[in-house]
């Protein structure tokens, strides 16, 4: 091997094919519709065509792309001029903002998934500064902690940009959690509750060309834990889903200025798995860097997960025990700074056992 750190290495089952089938299928959404009048005659059966797409698309991948949604591309543009400036410093300029067991946000360049070091460095900031959060995974444990933006000297203008760039994120995610709603029959705004304090963030990905494409990855193989992601990636590919029909990593060819939309873990919880959240990953390149910018749509810290009512019956009976949020995500931090061995913490643990187990009761979250 010798070409890269031995900790970056894939096992051979997980390592990147260098041809990837191209995602024939991923639905591409256009979202013009809420931008018009609803005075138009035809609007309500163009509306209902939508949240029927979006619908199909929830179901059928666990990701589409959106086009014509509103957020304007100078802004879009400007977050990856901030970005490449960002990356064009020193480390010891990242360095100062970097991550660690006490700052959750900031810089880091050795993130771990599924024990496999990723290719990749990242910058995460807060839409909500401070984010509250639970201080520990420990189920009794009722303390609250602050996560704090950290913000680099250079380039001056990032903190400016990125807090635009988020609002335009945020107006976008009420919108698709609007249509998601409908689509499962549920009113439109029945999921804003939940994020009255968000613990929603975004984050800066930045991959290096890597001399060793075919055993590492910019990011293992994962699903998303929060409810809904919004990416915006450049035009260097690298982005693959795991097709829901076959099980094939299927790139997702970047179309430009479209977002890419996936569904995560709580939105599989909430809609009882009618959507699931569906695992990706990303490959790296030996000539060219790639920059991405998701959007993570996160509820507050002591939403209690679970499947809805609603969506819930004699027939089809909740499918998780509750959880929540707070602890699962404080769990999965500490499980990342202590480098376990195990999986982390994942909402197959609180899938309810065909074996008729007990609905009743929170599961303790560290088992
Ligand atoms: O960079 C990408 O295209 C995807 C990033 C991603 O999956 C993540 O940050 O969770
Ligand atoms: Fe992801």
């Amino acid at each position: 091997m010798g070409e890269v750190d031995p900790a970056f290495v894939q096992e051979p089952e997980h390592r990147p094919k260098l041809r990837t089938i191209e995602a024939e299928g991923i639905p591409i959404i256009d979202l013009s519709i809420l931008s018009s009048s609803d005075a138009n005659p035809d609007h309500s059966r163009a509306l209902e065509n939508l949240v029927k797409q979006v619908g199909n698309a929830c179901r059928d991948w666990g990701f589409f792309q959106v086009i014509n949604h509103g957020v304007s591309l100078e802004k879009r543009e400007k977050i990856f001029n901030v970005s490449r400036k960002f990356y064009a410093q020193p480390l010891e300029e990242r360095n100062k903002i970097r991550k660690d067991d006490k700052k959750m946000l900031g810089y880091n360049d050795a993130e771990h998934t599924k024990n496999v070091r990723d290719w990749k460095e990242v910058f995460d900031l807060a839409v909500q500064n401070p984010i509250l959060m639970s201080a520990s995974y420990k189920p009794d444990d009722k303390e609250i902690t602050e996560w704090h933006n950290q913000w680099p000297e250079y380039p001056p203008e990032l903190r400016e940009v990125c807090e635009d760039y988020v609002k335009e994120m945020e107006k976008l995610a009420y919108k698709l959690l609007e249509l998601i709603a409908l689509s499962l029959s549920l009113q439109p705004d029945r999921f804003h509750g939940f994020y009255k304090d968000k613990t929603a963030y975004m984050r800066l990905n930045h991959y290096r060309p890597c001399p060793a494409p075919h055993l590492a990855l910019g990011i293992g193989r994962h699903k998303d834990s929060g409810a809904l992601t919004i990416l915006a990636q450049d035009d260097v590919q690298g982005l693959e889903v795991k097709r829901k029909s076959d099980g094939e990593w299927t790139l997702v060819k970047p179309t430009p200025s479209s977002y890419i939309i996936n569904v995560g873990d709580i939105m599989q919880v909430w809609s009882n798995d009618a959507y699931e959240s569906v695992e990706h990953r990303v490959k790296v390149n030996a000539e060219k860097e790639r920059f991405s910018v998701p959007f993570f749509f996160n509820p507050a810290y002591y939403t209690i997960v679970k499947p809805l009512e609603e969506l819930t019956n004699e027939h089809n009976p909740a499918k998780y025990r509750p959880y929540i949020w707070g602890k699962f995500l404080a769990n999965r931090k500490h499980s990342n700074f202590q480098k376990l061995d195990v999986e982390n913490i994942q909402i197959s643990h609180f899938r309810v056992s065909e074996l008729g187990e007990k609905l009743e009761g929170t599961l303790s979250i560290n088992n």
